[in-house]
């Protein structure tokens, strides 16, 4: 399984915010997508989520298609994502949010249902222990039964990611998880999102915290003025002259950024810029 972007762009009217981008995605790695507020970041997870159209380009899952397929098909095709503001259903409690997603599965069991109570019993009974384990997973169990919206901050950014897992998602799309968590909890939040790594899904994280994505992730995507600036390792991320420079802000497209760092190279000699 891979997903693959192919020279895909993205246009809101003239403002090209993603510009011929080609990359690839694996199972059992953790890629991070970083660059610089409006870099395009999340506009690749919205097409890839099928929130947003796709201007030109394809974007491929095993060999098949997904840009021009509704939403529905795309979440139903296993891409699972969570949102940078965080999207609960706040009046349901926190098992109901997890629940909710096995609606459009399992509706046209609904009959079946109504009409033959044991087997309605015994469906809703594994849905939910399903959802359970889930809850227990991110340590959320104490809460399934308080409205969704009651919880902390922090446990909301993990309630969301926890709904992304019920349908085991072979495609998991994180848009700033860590987005307002405390040290404390981005450092928890880091731990669960490892251990979450599996050779069966493709994770894919979208994030401003370098600590987190240093930490977790395998393999990074650099975005810069909606292009593919550079990717890599971590290691070799930090060691790049132009994401350097693209995170300096000190030029203000990618020729510009490279000339920059090819003299700045030339100066002062490539030097790792460490950010936390
Ligand atoms: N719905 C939209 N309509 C018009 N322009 C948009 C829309 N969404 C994003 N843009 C523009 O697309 C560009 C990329 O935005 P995007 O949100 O993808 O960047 P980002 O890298 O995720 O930024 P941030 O880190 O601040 O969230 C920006 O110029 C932004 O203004």
């Amino acid at each position: 399984m891979t997903l693959i972007f192919q020279n895909i762009r993205k246009q809101y009217g003239s403002n090209v915010a993603i510009d011929d981008v080609s990359t690839e995605f694996v199972p059992g790695l953790i890629h991070g997508i970083i660059g610089p507020n409006g870099a395009g970041k999340s506009t690749l997870i919205n097409m890839t989520a099928g929130s947003y159209t796709v201007s030109s380009g394809a974007i491929v899952l095993d060999g098949r298609q997904m840009q021009s397929l509704k939403k529905y098909e795309i979440a139903n095709s296993g891409i699972a994502r969570t949102y940078q503001n965080i999207r609960l259903f706040d009046q349901m409690t926190a098992l109901e949010n997890l629940e909710v997603c096995y609606y459009p599965t399992e509706v046209g069991a609904t009959w079946r249902e109504v009409l033959w109570p044991p087997f309605s019993r015994s469906q809703r009974e594994r849905r939910r222990e399903a959802c359970m384990e889930i809850l227990r997973f991110f340590n959320l169990q104490g809460y399934a039964t308080a409205e969704a919206g009651s919880l902390p901050y922090g446990r909301q950014r993990m309630l969301e990611i926890a709904r992304a897992l019920v349908m085991n998602p072979r495609v998991l799309l994180l848009d700033e998880p860590a987005a307002g968590l405390n040290h404390h909890e981005t450092a928890e939040l880091t731990a669960k999102l490892a251990e979450l790594r599996s050779p069966a899904r493709i994770m894919i994280i979208v994030e401003h915290d370098m600590d987190l994505v240093m930490t977790l992730c395998d393999r990074i995507v650099v975005m810069h003025h909606g292009k593919l600036l550079f990717q890599g390792t971590p290691a070799e991320v930090q060691a790049n002259p132009d994401v350097q420079l693209a995170y300096l802000g000190t030029a203000n497209d990618i020729d510009e950024i490279r000339a920059a760092a090819q003299d700045r190279r030339a100066k002062l000699g490539i030097r790792a810029r460490q950010r936390s």
